[in-house]
């Protein structure tokens, strides 16, 4: 049976490392971090997210204001927010909750923000800063998975990792941090031939599709360390449940640490959410 990598837990501790800081940065500065969550519609998933992050932030003392936007407000307007947040000297993280409604362009979105308040990583001159082994902000999950498995493996130098799935907001930033850690790094995707082949290669296997329990047991090494990125809403007998890319119940057999879902890398997201909103205040009170 495997280790389960409690994400609670490991995100507890991120959580009161940055309550800490948050301290010391107000006595310095006098001032309060502060995190602006924009969220477009109605999706009840994102809601719920967007509630997760306002509590936490309130918990380590960052200030955090909730914008609420019409589903079909237009590319102007959610411009026009964007700008005056920018320029808001009282927030210096700015989030812009994902998926967007179809009709606005969220690549023009993401580079409109300011890349110094640019809490998701996902600006393009973060994302080349990451590419090219530079200081900037690093994507939340991608860095909450490495945490995990910096506190499970002694040493990643030169082990095996796979990442499943090669989107912007994980799969690619993944392997950029994995790839800093010394790992082989491997992606395998929709067109991979034999995608379970290269999966039991891995030392290191990181699942970031979004296809409920696409992961069993044959597609694992003995002793491999699991990261399950997906969150799959299951409905069973109308309760809501949350399901990961990886069968937890084969593949915990085989596995030699896995994360589960939920509890795993949702809690560590968010943790590095609000460490990266602390990092960005720091950031620009020394700019
Ligand atoms: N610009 C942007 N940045 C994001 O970081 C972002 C986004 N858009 N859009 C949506 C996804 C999703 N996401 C999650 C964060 C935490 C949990 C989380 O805490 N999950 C809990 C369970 C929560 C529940 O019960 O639903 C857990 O896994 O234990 C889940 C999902 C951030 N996202």
């Amino acid at each position: 049976m495997a280790t389960i990598i409690d994400g609670k837990v490991i995100s507890a501790q991120l959580l009161e490392q940055v309550a800490a800081d948050v301290i010391e940065f107000k006595a310095k500065h006098g001032i309060t971090p502060g995190l602006a969550v924009v969220l477009v519609g109605d999706d009840p998933a994102s809601q719920v997210y967007v509630r997760n992050k306002v509590q936490r932030a309130e918990q380590v003392g960052i200030r955090s204001i909730k914008h609420r936007l019409d589903a079909n407000v237009s590319q102007e307007t959610l411009n026009d927010l964007v700008a005056e947040l920018n320029a808001d000297p009282e927030i210096h993280g700015i989030l812009v909750q994902l998926p967007l409604p179809k009709h606005l362009d969220e690549d023009e979105i993401v580079d409109a923000i300011a890349p110094s308040k640019d809490v998701d990583g996902f600006h393009s001159l973060n994302v080349a800063a990451l590419a090219t082994g530079k200081p900037g902000l690093v994507p939340c999950t991608p860095q909450g998975s490495m945490t995990m498995l910096r506190q499970t493996l002694d040493d990643l130098t030169g082990l095996h990792a796979v990442v499943i799935g090669r989107s912007n907001i994980v799969g690619k930033p993944m392997a950029a941090l994995l790839l800093q850690a010394n790992c082989t790094v491997t992606m395998v995707h929709s067109r991979t031939r034999d995608i379970a082949s290269v999966c039991r290669q891995a030392d290191i296997l990181v699942a970031a599709v979004g296809s409920q329990k696409l992961v069993n047991a044959d597609w694992v090494k003995p002793g491999a360390t699991v990261i399950d990125v997906g969150i799959n809403v299951e409905m069973l007998d109308g309760v809501r449940k949350l399901c990961g890319d990886v069968d937890f119940e084969s593949v915990s057999k085989v596995a030699g640490a896995i994360t589960p879902v939920p509890g795993g890398v949702g809690p560590m997201t968010i943790a590095n959410l609000l460490a990266n909103t602390l990092q960005a205040a720091q950031a620009q009170m020394s700019a």
